[in-house]
């Protein structure tokens, strides 16, 4: 694995270790012409979709707001996504994270390819790993962080690297509270009791912290784009957490789909974050919140970053829905598995990975059943 890292620079496809190739471009370099690689079919003119009309635009949850338990459940059943405001996490922490994620980002490429993140690694500088996914390239790069961020950042910034790092832990430090806090909300509105539906969502019997689940803070960066109509900054995706917590800065580019409104422009609230389900909450509710498809557009004049914390149980979890949402006598709409076995099942069919492990799907369409 070391020896693979070492490899990473190279660019020759028949270097052996080297996959270079599975990097992201230097941006600066495309800036005078986009590559036909990166145009996708002209997207929709999104203006007439940033809507202004509380009905129709993403909810925003004040967490001080005494009915905030209700709040959170009517936007979690009705939308799958909400912004959250008073989450008590300083403003300046997160403009200094934010900055921190900037200031990697501008690194020059070579120093960024240090970290590149191995094919079968989890941590480091890389591809969105949906890239695979989508026949067009996509705007954008990420640093992915599980756990601590002194290996990679020794990398970087061989003499400074200290800043970078106080910053990311005091941010997951944050974050692991905030997620807390949002998980007990959740399962609040879901009316959650039995002690086997709480270790479930990894609560004691008493609702405390069971330590043991993971998460994965990811740096997100769309180089400003001299045809933003044409270049997309992440494709359409859910994510595979139980929820995640976005910090989008200011500047737009977040967009949910939605039945029947097609693309919803989730606008900037400064210091707040948005919160959005994933599909494990899908599975976990039966259904009742569904996970939520989202993408990013780029835009011309900016440089956009965003932070993602994503929260998920252990590989060898067993994950079923709450028995508590299950009708007696009805067949849980999801099936009983390891956390591992669903992140494999979402990594070779991402879209289809719910319906595959959908009881309902089987009983409909025998044939869809993964083997
Ligand atoms: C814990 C996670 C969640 C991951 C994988 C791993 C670390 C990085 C996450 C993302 C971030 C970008 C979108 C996504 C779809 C991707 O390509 O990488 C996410 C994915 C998922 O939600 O499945
Ligand atoms: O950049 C954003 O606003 C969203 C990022 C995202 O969807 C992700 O990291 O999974
Ligand atoms: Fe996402």
């Amino acid at each position: 694995m070391s020896s693979l890292s070492e490899g990473h620079t190279s660019n020759h496809p028949h270097s052996g270790h080297g996959y270079r190739h599975f990097a992201p471009p230097d941006f600066l370099s495309l800036q005078d012409q986009v590559p036909d690689s990166y145009l996708w079919p002209q997207l929709d003119d999104n203006s007439s979709l940033n809507f202004t009309d509380p009905k129709v635009s993403v909810p925003v949850v004040d967490l001080s707001d005494p009915n905030v338990v209700n709040l959170v459940g009517r936007a979690c059943q009705e939308w799958g996504v909400f912004q959250i405001t008073n989450h008590g996490i300083p403003m300046g922490l997160i403009k200094e994270t934010e900055s921190e994620a900037r200031r990697l980002f501008s690194l020059p490429i070579e120093q960024k390819l240090k970290t590149l993140r191995p094919p079968d690694g989890s941590n480091g500088y890389g591809l969105a790993r949906i890239t695979q996914f989508f026949d067009k390239k996509m705007w954008h790069e990420g640093f992915t962080i599980i756990g601590s961020p002194v290996d990679d950042a020794r990398k970087l910034w061989p003499d400074n690297y200290t800043s970078f790092c106080d910053r990311i832990e005091e941010y997951q430090k944050k974050m692991k509270e905030l997620t807390g806090r949002i998980k007990r909300l959740i399962l609040g509105s879901l009316g959650l009791t039995t002690e086997e539906d709480l270790k479930l969502a990894g609560l004691g019997p008493s609702g405390e912290f069971i330590e043991g689940w993971k998460s994965a803070l990811q740096l997100n960066n769309y180089p400003s784009c001299p045809n933003p109509n044409r270049a997309m900054g992440l494709a359409p995706h859910t994510d595979t957490s139980l929820f995640t917590i976005l910090s989008q800065g200011d500047i737009s580019g977040l967009q949910i789909f939605r039945e029947g409104l097609e693309w919803v422009t989730v606008p900037p609230v400064p210091g707040a974050f948005v919160v959005n389900a994933g599909d494990l909450l899908q599975i976990l509710s039966n259904g009742r919140i569904r996970t939520v498809i989202h993408r990013v557009l780029v835009n011309q004049a900016y440089n956009r970053i965003s932070m993602a914390y994503f929260y998920t149980p252990t590989p060898n979890t067993q994950i079923k829905p709450f028995s508590h949402l299950v009708e007696p006598g009805d067949v849980p709409r999801y099936r009983s598995m390891l956390w591992e076995e669903y992140t494999k099942i979402k990594a070779k069919h991402l879209h289809k990975a719910l319906s595959l492990v959908s009881n309902m799907e089987q009983i409909e369409t025998q044939s869809s059943k993964p083997n």
